[in-house]
């Protein structure tokens, strides 16, 4: 898909810039000719040494801004859509671990600017989603659907923003029958068949990977995405960015990036 970008340097603010995702897209973009880090914003802004200004809040901007990539927290929603709002700037939020009142906050805000917003930047978990939604309508009679996903030991919200968006691809395959059961403990009774299981293992410096698993009666189909290293992700992130330059108000993800 064609950004609406041409011929200018496009200003971006990272926000959570100093974060592991931070700090990869920092490099990532300043290889890059036209686009640039005008600043960031950390909770700890001293944490590096940054070729580009870093405060504590947003409220210190001081720069001119045309799109915000955002990995940091989604406790920092409010503030972001303030931003987004009053600057008039697009919003890539890449965050996860958002509750459905925040999801409902974006897309309000989404009336008055664009926000783009995925769990997952990588083009092959977006492709998996179609895979698995297409595969549950076929095998869904005759197989259980349970999703694992394991990631590193610093990852904040479990399940993972991207098992939960496969569980939606799946569960809209199926009219929303499922019922999404977090990991199975003390239980004293046998799975029922519209359960979807979400199960997450935390550990080491796992990037990111997610399993769904179609079990039948003597046969299992697995379908897996591994992330290898982080910057499948922040490309992504660069590859929305340019999409979401000057784009209308309005909600967008990474299915409308990759039409
Ligand atoms: N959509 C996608 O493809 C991906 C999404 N993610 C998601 O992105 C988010 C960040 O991931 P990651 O970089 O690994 O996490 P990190 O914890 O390494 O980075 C987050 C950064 O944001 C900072 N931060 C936290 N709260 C605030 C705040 N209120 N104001 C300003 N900065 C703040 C953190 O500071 P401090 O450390 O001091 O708290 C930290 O520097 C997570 O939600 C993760 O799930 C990650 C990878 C891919
Ligand atoms: O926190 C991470 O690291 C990741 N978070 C995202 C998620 O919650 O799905 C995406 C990716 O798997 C890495």
């Amino acid at each position: 898909m064609e950004s609406s970008f041409r011929g200018e340097v496009m200003k971006v603010l990272l926000h959570g810039c100093n974060g592991k995702m931070g700090q990869v897209l920092t490099k990532i973009i300043s290889e890059i000719k036209d686009m640039t880090v005008v600043c960031g914003v950390d909770k700890e802004p001293l944490r590096f040494k940054n070729e580009y200004p870093v405060y504590p809040s947003l409220l210190e901007v001081k720069e001119d801004v045309d799109v915000v990539i955002d990995f940091s927290n989604h406790v920092c929603l409010n503030s972001l859509l303030d931003f987004g709002l009053n600057k008039k700037a697009a919003l890539v939020i890449c965050t996860t671990g958002f509750s459905q009142e925040e999801k409902q906050q974006m897309k309000d805000a989404s009336r008055s600017i664009p926000i783009f917003h995925s769990a997952n930047m990588s083009v092959g978990i977006n492709l998996l989603m179609a895979l698995v939604k297409e595969a549950a309508k076929k095998l869904y009679q005759d197989f259980d659907i349970e999703i694992i996903e394991k990631h590193h030991n610093q990852k904040l919200d479990s399940p993972s923003g991207t098992a939960l968006m496969l569980a939606d691809a799946i569960n809209e395959g199926l009219n929303n029958e499922l019922e999404y059961i977090y990991g199975r403990h003390s239980k004293t009774q046998k799975r029922e068949k519209r359960e979807l299981g979400l199960h997450a293992i935390r550990g080491g410096s796992i990037v990111g990977e997610h399993q769904v698993i179609f079990a039948g009666a003597g046969e299992v189909i697995e379908l897996n995405h591994n992330a290898l290293s982080r910057d499948v992700f922040a490309y992504g992130a660069v590859r929305a960015a340019r999409f979401m330059y000057g784009k209308e108000p309005g909600m967008y993800n990474m299915q409308d990036v990759l039409k």
